[in-house]
């Protein structure tokens, strides 16, 4: 029998990839979709890619429009999905794209989110130590964040052997869609096109506590974590450039045994040969990460980079791993490695 799933928040562009997968999902049928200024629309008139479900009408988002269904994609902005989530029943897998049940530590939250936490969920990044079992039959899964998932696929490992001393410094650069479809004025393409800015600098983005909880849930300490996300003239994807101190005694031997140890079995994560480099044109609209690593001997550091589609492995196509984990299915199912680059 079919697996039926809802969307909340399908006119926006969490919404739209998820769809998008769910739709050459063979275990899935498509249920009800829903909106919030956009309810009442034909979804044809705002995901016009999604052409088999272009004649659905968005309901409003409310728990009553999405009961009756097995799974619930939450794909609403931050602090919206606790008040939906906690009215749809235990019995349903609800799979938040937003950052509501992310964070361990309250403290944190309030501090980068501004109001009360509202949990902690199991965590959608498979790859991750121990996570594929928090994941098995859960029927809450909090998806991570774009910029999260990046870096710690690009880190994890060394933490995991260690050979990184628990510091690292982080720049990534993200295409405009990790901002949502809501119109913003630095958003405008005469802002972004043929230019490159920082945001966030000096400790300010949200996405540092995620990672540094990621981090040290592998490292067993505390990882301090400069980040300098950087907005780039680009629709989709995400390269992050990730360095850490090595440990006493490192070489670039054991750094590329520690990545190929940790990536030999990893059905969406590709540690490139040696000598090639990430691109996010190659994992477009692909669930796939490039992770390369090498040593910098000169300064002893470890320098690891990886490429992600943020609206596939770091929002939607972790959603429907994650989901597929849970439900006990393959967890490859109705997700590819292939991009769509010229
Ligand atoms: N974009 C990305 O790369 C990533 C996004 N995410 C997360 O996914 C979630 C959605 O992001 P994204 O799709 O980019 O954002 P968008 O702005 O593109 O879409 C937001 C969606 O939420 C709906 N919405 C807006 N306000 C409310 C509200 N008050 N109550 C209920 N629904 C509302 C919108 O409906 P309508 O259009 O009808 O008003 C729209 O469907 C966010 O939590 C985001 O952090 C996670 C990882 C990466
Ligand atoms: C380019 C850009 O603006 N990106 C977003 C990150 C989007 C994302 O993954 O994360 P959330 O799910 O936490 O929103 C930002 O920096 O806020």
């Amino acid at each position: 029998m079919a697996v039926r799933a809802a969307v909340a928040g399908a006119s926006g562009y969490a919404g739209g990839e998820v769809l998008r997968l769910l739709l050459a999902h063979p275990e899935v049928e498509i249920g009800t979709l829903t909106g919030n200024s956009n309810a009442g629309q034909r979804l044809g008139a705002l995901q016009p890619h999604l052409l088999p479900l272009a004649d659905r009408v968005l309901a409003e988002t409310t728990p009553e429009a999405l009961a009756g269904h097995d799974v619930v994609f939450l794909a609403l902005p931050h602090g919206q999905s606790a008040a939906v989530a906690e009215r749809l029943g235990p019995d349903v897998l609800v799979v938040d794209m937003g950052a509501d049940f992310r964070l361990k530590d309250p403290a944190d939250w309030e501090r980068f989110y501004g109001s009360p936490h509202a949990g902690t969920w199991p965590y959608g990044l498979p790859e991750l130590p121990g996570a594929r079992a928090a994941l098995e039959g859960s029927k809450r899964i909090a998806v991570p964040g774009c910029y999260p998932t990046a870096v710690s696929l690009a880190l994890y490992p060394a933490y995991a052997a260690q050979i990184a001393e628990p510091e690292a410094v982080i720049v990534a650069a993200s295409g405009t869609s990790g901002a949502g479809k809501a119109p913003k004025a630095h958003l405008l393409g005469s802002e972004v096109m043929g230019s490159m800015s920082p945001y966030g600098v000096g400790g300010g983005h949200r996405h540092t506590p995620e990672m540094i909880q990621n981090l040290g849930a592998v490292a067993g300490e505390r990882v301090a974590v400069s980040f300098t996300p950087t907005l780039a003239p680009m629709p989709r994807g995400i390269l992050a450039t990730c360095s850490a101190k090595a440990a006493a005694g490192v070489t670039a031997e054991s750094v590329r045994a520690a990545y190929q140890k940790a990536y030999a079995d990893e059905p969406f994560v590709h540690l490139l040969p040696e000598g090639q480099w990430p691109a996010t044109a190659s994992v477009h609209g692909s669930n796939a990460v490039q992770v390369q690593v090498a040593y910098d001997e000169a300064v002893g550091r470890i320098i690891a980079i990886s490429a992600i589609d943020n609206l596939t492995k770091g929002t939607a196509g972790g959603a429907v791993q994650s989901m597929n984990i849970a439900l006990g299915l393959d967890e490859s199912t109705g997700l590819t490695t292939i991009g769509v680059a010229p």
